[in-house]
């Protein structure tokens, strides 16, 4: 009989050992929470993932894998972004961010300015991450074959300006996504750079996936909260977190239920990193009304009304189908 601390303990291996220290560290009762799967409901047989790093996958709902996105990768997607930031290309539906606490300052057309990237599936260069082989092997692992790239980013999390706005309240993406199912859903996120505590790395609750998606909403951050950057309110606070230190080209899988956020950026530097959300082809999408979801829609539905000039005509999950792109295999239903 194979104990999970026993299980956990070989699933170790294959972690940085400064996260591996902090699971490590768990106490007893939460490892022993870790129970067998029955069968293997959040991965596929494609021959990417080995045994441990499924169950890792299984029990925790993300999976990191080192060095997975070349340095001259990363050097063309951070060029980019720069003639971007200073206004040398322009691409169709990207949208442009900038943090709360210098939204309201004056105008800079430079990346210092720029917190978020939204929505680059129309920038061949930046998208070329989400067609990256070495990315999709790991994602048909969790989605299948057909593949729809649904939502792109790259974050440039600001240095903080003293209000504790760079922080991202903790989350599940699921919030944000009218299709299912959940299961057939990953997000990979690449480090552009060594991203650690002191620049906000990426903090998850391992497990959470497991559990059912949570209502969100505003936190109540006296500095400020950025736009659409609902979190929990109700996550517990004992829960075991880990702080996913990762190097320059790293790539960490994970769920949509998995219950994450980003602490603040106490550097001097712009924290950067790229991310894409896929989802199974054969996905459905759902009707919102009467859930959790209501929130969301009504903000995005505003603000697409706002940016399309259209009122009230886009529906939330045709904001949705039409910024999803195929990837591999065939586009079945999204
Ligand atoms: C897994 C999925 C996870 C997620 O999707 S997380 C977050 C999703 N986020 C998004 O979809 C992007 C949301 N942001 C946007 O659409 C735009 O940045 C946003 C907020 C509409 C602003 O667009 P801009 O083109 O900059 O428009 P603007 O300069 O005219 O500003 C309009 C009003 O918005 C304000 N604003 C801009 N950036 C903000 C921010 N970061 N947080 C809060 N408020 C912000 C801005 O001050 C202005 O306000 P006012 O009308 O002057 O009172
Ligand atoms: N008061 C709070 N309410 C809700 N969420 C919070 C609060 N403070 C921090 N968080 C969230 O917890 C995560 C980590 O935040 P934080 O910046 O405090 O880093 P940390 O995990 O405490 O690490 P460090 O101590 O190294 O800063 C982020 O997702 C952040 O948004
Ligand atoms: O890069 C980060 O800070 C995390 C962003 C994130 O979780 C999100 O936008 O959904
Ligand atoms: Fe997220
Ligand atoms: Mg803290």
């Amino acid at each position: 009989m194979f104990r999970a601390a026993d299980r956990l303990r070989v699933v170790l291996n294959h972690l940085d050992p400064p996260t591996a220290h902090i699971v490590a560290s768990s106490t007893s009762a939460q490892i022993a929470s870790y129970s067998h799967p029955q069968s293997l409901r959040y991965t596929l047989d494609n021959d990417v993932l080995s045994p441990e790093q499924k169950l890792f996958y299984e029990e925790n709902g993300f999976i990191l894998i080192k060095n997975l996105v070349s340095e001259d990768d990363i050097a063309r997607f951070r060029g980019e972004f720069e003639r971007i930031c200073k206004g040398e290309v322009h691409i169709p539906g990207l949208v442009v961010m900038r943090d709360v606490a210098i939204a309201k300052s004056e105008f800079v057309k430079d990346q210092k300015a720029v917190s978020k990237l939204q929505d680059f599936q129309e920038d061949p260069e930046l998208f070329r991450y989400c067609s990256l082989p070495q990315i999709l092997k790991y994602v048909e692992a969790f989605t299948g074959p057909n593949i729809m790239a649904m939502h792109t980013m790259l974050i440039n999390k600001p240095p903080d300006a003293g209000k504790k706005t760079s922080r991202h309240p903790m989350h599940q993406d699921l919030h944000y996504f009218p299709f299912r199912p959940a299961d057939k859903i990953v997000c990979s996120w690449t480090a552009m750079e060594k991203v650690d505590r002191r620049n906000g790395c990426l903090v998850v609750l391992p497990g959470t996936h497991k559990g059912t998606l949570k209502e969100h909403d505003y936190p109540d951050w006296e500095g400020g909260v950025n736009k659409m950057y609902h979190g929990i309110r109700d996550y517990d606070p004992q829960h075991l977190r880990v702080h996913l230190e990762m190097e320059k080209g790293d790539t960490v899988f994970f769920h949509p239920l998995l219950i994450h956020g980003s602490g603040m950026n106490s550097t001097q530097g712009f924290r950067k990193a790229i991310s894409c959300h896929y989802a199974s082809a054969d996905c459905y999408y759902i009707d919102v009304k009467g859930t959790t979801q209501e929130n969301i829609e009504k903000e995005v539905q505003e603000i697409a009304a706002r940016k399309y000039a259209m009122e009230d005509s886009i529906k939330f999950q045709d904001a949705w189908a039409f910024r999803g792109r195929l990837v591999h295999g065939e586009r079945t239903s999204l």
